[in-house]
C-alpha cells in the first residue's frame, strides 16, 4: 500500500496556498511543499503579510510553516522529492484562438504537467486540483506516460476542490465531501487510496467520495454552475418581485423552507462574481456545444446571461432613479470584493457597475476595506481612471458629498447597525440615494433618516398596495 509521505502543491494561489496549508496543519507526519512561479507571491507566503486575506490563514500558516509547511520558488526540487503531487494552477477562460471567451486555458496545466515529466526521477501520484474540463486527466496522462519508463509510473487522479473564498480555511477544515476520482485500474485504485488516507487524518470516510475520474472532473463544473444557476434563479425572481411587490427575501426564506430546495444560495444581488462561476460555467458551454449538445449549451448559458442582465438591470435602475442622469454626481460605492470576507476582486460586480458609471461621466468614489487601491485601478483599466475614481480610507469618506451611496459588497460593516448611516445622510447631497445590492441593510429605518432607498428585489410601494 502507497503511503504518502512528501506533498509538493504547484500554485500557490487562493486554492494552492491554504489547501496546501490545512494538509500539512492537519497531518504533521507530511512534509508539504508549496512551490510558484511567482517569486513575489512565495516571498509574501514566506512573509508576515500573506498574499491573500482569508480568515484563519495566518493562524494556519503560521503554525506549520517551516516545520512541515514550505513555500519555495523551486519548482523541480518539490517535483522531485513529492511522491504525491498536486497541481493546482489557474485555468482562466481563453483570450483567444479557438474557443477564446469559453473555454478554459490549459496552457498553466500542461505546462506543469509537462515540467512533471522532465524531472521526475522517481513514481509519482498527480493530483489534478485545478478545475478542468471533463477528459482533462486523459491529456495528462498522455504526456506523463510518454515519459514514463519501467522504473517511474505515474497515477492520475482528480480531486477538484470546493472551497469558498471568505470560509476557505472552514471549508477545508469542515468539507461537505471531499471528491477523489480515479481510473478504476488495480494502480489507479492504489493511488486513490492512498490520497483518501491524507484527507481521512481529518475528514470523517463518509464524506471523502470517490469515483471514475471522469465523474470526478463533471462534477466540479456540475456543482459550480448549479450553485450559480441558483443565484440566477433568484435574481431573475427579484425582478418579477421589484415589478410586482412581492419580497425576494420572503420568497426565498418560503421556498428554502421546502427540504428538497434548502435555504442556502438564495440570496438575490447584483449579479455572482468571483473567478469561477462565470468560467465554469462558459467551460460547460463550451463543452457541450463540443459535443454536439447545442441545448444543453444553451441552457447552461442562460445562467450567465441573467447575471449579466442583473448588473445592467441594477445600473439603469440607479440611472433611471437619478433622474435619467448621473453625468458629474457623487456615486460612493461600497464593497469592490466579489463578496465579503476577501480581497479578491475577479469578476466582481464592482468593476462592471463603475465602468458603466464612469461611461455615464459621473464622479465615483470607492471603498473597501481589503481591496488595495492599486488593485481598483488596475480592474478597472481606462484611461484617466484615477481622475474619474477615487480611492477612499471609510465609507463615510466616500459619502461625502455624493447624490448616491451603491452597495456592492455585502461586508459586515456596510450593515445599519454598524455603519452611522444618519452621518452618511448628514453629508450627502439631497435628495440623497441609496442603492442596496446586496439586500444588506433596513431600508424602513433608512427612510426615517431621510434616504431613498432602493432594495434589489424590494418595491416597498407595491408592498403596500
Ligand atoms: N479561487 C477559488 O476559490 C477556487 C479555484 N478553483 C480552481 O483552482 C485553480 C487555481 O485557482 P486559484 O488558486 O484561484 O488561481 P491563482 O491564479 O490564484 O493561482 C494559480 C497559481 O499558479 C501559478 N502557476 C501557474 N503555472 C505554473 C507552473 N507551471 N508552475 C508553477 N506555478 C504555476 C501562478 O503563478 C499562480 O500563482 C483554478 O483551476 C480554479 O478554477 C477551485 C476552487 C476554488
Ligand atoms: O470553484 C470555485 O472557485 C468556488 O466557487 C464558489 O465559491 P466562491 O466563488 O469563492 O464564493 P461563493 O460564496 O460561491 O460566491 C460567489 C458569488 O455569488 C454571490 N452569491 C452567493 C450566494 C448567494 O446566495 N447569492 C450571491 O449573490 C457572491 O456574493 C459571490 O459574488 C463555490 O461556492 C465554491 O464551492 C467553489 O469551490
Amino acid at each position: 500500500m502507497t503511503v504518502v509521505k512528501n506533498i509538493c502543491c504547484i500554485g500557490a494561489g487562493y486554492v494552492g496556498g491554504p489547501t496546501c496549508a490545512v494538509l500539512a496543519y492537519k497531518c504533521p507526519d507530511i512534509k508539504v511543499t508549496i512551490v510558484d512561479l511567482s517569486e513575489a507571491r512565495i516571498a509574501a507566503w514566506n512573509s508576515s503579510h500573506l498574499p491573500i486575506y482569508e480568515p484563519g490563514l495566518d493562524e494556519v500558516v503560521f503554525e506549520c510553516r517551516g516545520k512541515n509547511l514550505f513555500f519555495s520558488t523551486d519548482v523541480d526540487a518539490a517535483i522531485q522529492e513529492a511522491d504525491l503531487i498536486f497541481v493546482s494552477v489557474n485555468t482562466p477562460t481563453k483570450k483567444t484562438g479557438m474557443g477564446a471567451g469559453m473555454a478554459a486555458d490549459l496552457a498553466y496545466v500542461e505546462s506543469a504537467t509537462r515540467r512533471i515529466a522532465q524531472v521526475a526521477q522517481s513514481s509519482k501520484i498527480v493530483v489534478e486540483k485545478s478545475t478542468v474540463p471533463c477528459r482533462t486527466a486523459q491529456s495528462m496522462r498522455t504526456i506523463l506516460d510518454a515519459n514514463s519508463t519501467p522504473e517511474i509510473h505515474f497515477d492520475i487522479l482528480s480531486n477538484p476542490e470546493f472551497l469558498a473564498e471568505g470560509t476557505a480555511i472552514k471549508d477545508l477544515l469542515n468539507p461537505d465531501r471531499v471528491l477523489i476520482g480515479a481510473l478504476q485500474t488495480e494502480s489507479g485504485i492504489e493511488a486513490q487510496n492512498a490520497l483518501v488516507d491524507v484527507y481521512t487524518h481529518w475528514v470523517p470516510k463518509d464524506r471523502v467520495i470517490t469515483t471514475n475520474l471522469w465523474s470526478s472532473e463533471l462534477s466540479k463544473l456540475a456543482a459550480n454552475a448549479m450553485l450559480a444557476q441558483r443565484i440566477s434563479s433568484i435574481n431573475a425572481l427579484s425582478a418579477i418581485c421589484e415589478a410586482t411587490g412581492a419580497d425576494v427575501d420572503e420568497v426565498a426564506f418560503a421556498c428554502g423552507k421546502d427540504t428538497r430546495l434548502g435555504s442556502k444560495f438564495l440570496k438575490a444581488s447584483v449579479g455572482f462574481g468571483g473567478s469561477c462561476f462565470q468560467k465554469d460555467i462558459l467551460n460547460l458551454v463550451y463543452l457541450s456545444r463540443q459535443l454536439n449538445l447545442p441545448e444543453v449549451a444553451d441552457y447552461w448559458q442562460q445562467v450567465v446571461t441573467m447575471n449579466e442582465y442583473q448588473k445592467s438591470r441594477f445600473v439603469r435602475h440607479i440611472i433611471s432613479t437619478l433622474f435619467n442622469t448621473i453625468t458629474n454626481k457623487k456615486i460612493a460605492v461600497l464593497g469592490f470584493a466579489f463578496k465579503k470576507d476577501t480581497g479578491d476582486t475577479r469578476e466582481s460586480a464592482a468593476i462592471t457597475l463603475i465602468k458603466d458609471f464612469m461611461q455615464e461621466n459621473a464622479r465615483v468614489a470607492v471603498y473597501d476595506p481589503k481591496v488595495e487601491a492599486e488593485q481598483i485601478y488596475m480592474d478597472l483599466a481606462e484611461p484617466d481612471v484615477e481622475k474619474k475614481v477615487t480611492i477612499c480610507a471609510s465609507a463615510y469618506e466616500a459619502a461625502e458629498g455624493a447624490d448616491a451611496v451603491v452597495i456592492v459588497t455585502e461586508w459586515d460593516e456596510f450593515r445599519d447597525d454598524q455603519l452611522d448611516y444618519t452621518k452618511i445622510y448628514a453629508g450627502m447631497n439631497k435628495p440623497a440615494f441609496l442603492f442596496d445590492g446586496r439586500l444588506l441593510v433596513d431600508a424602513a429605518k433608512l427612510r426615517k433618516i431621510g434616504f431613498k432607498v432602493s432594495v434589489i428585489g424590494k418595491n416597498e410601494l407595491a408592498g403596500t398596495a
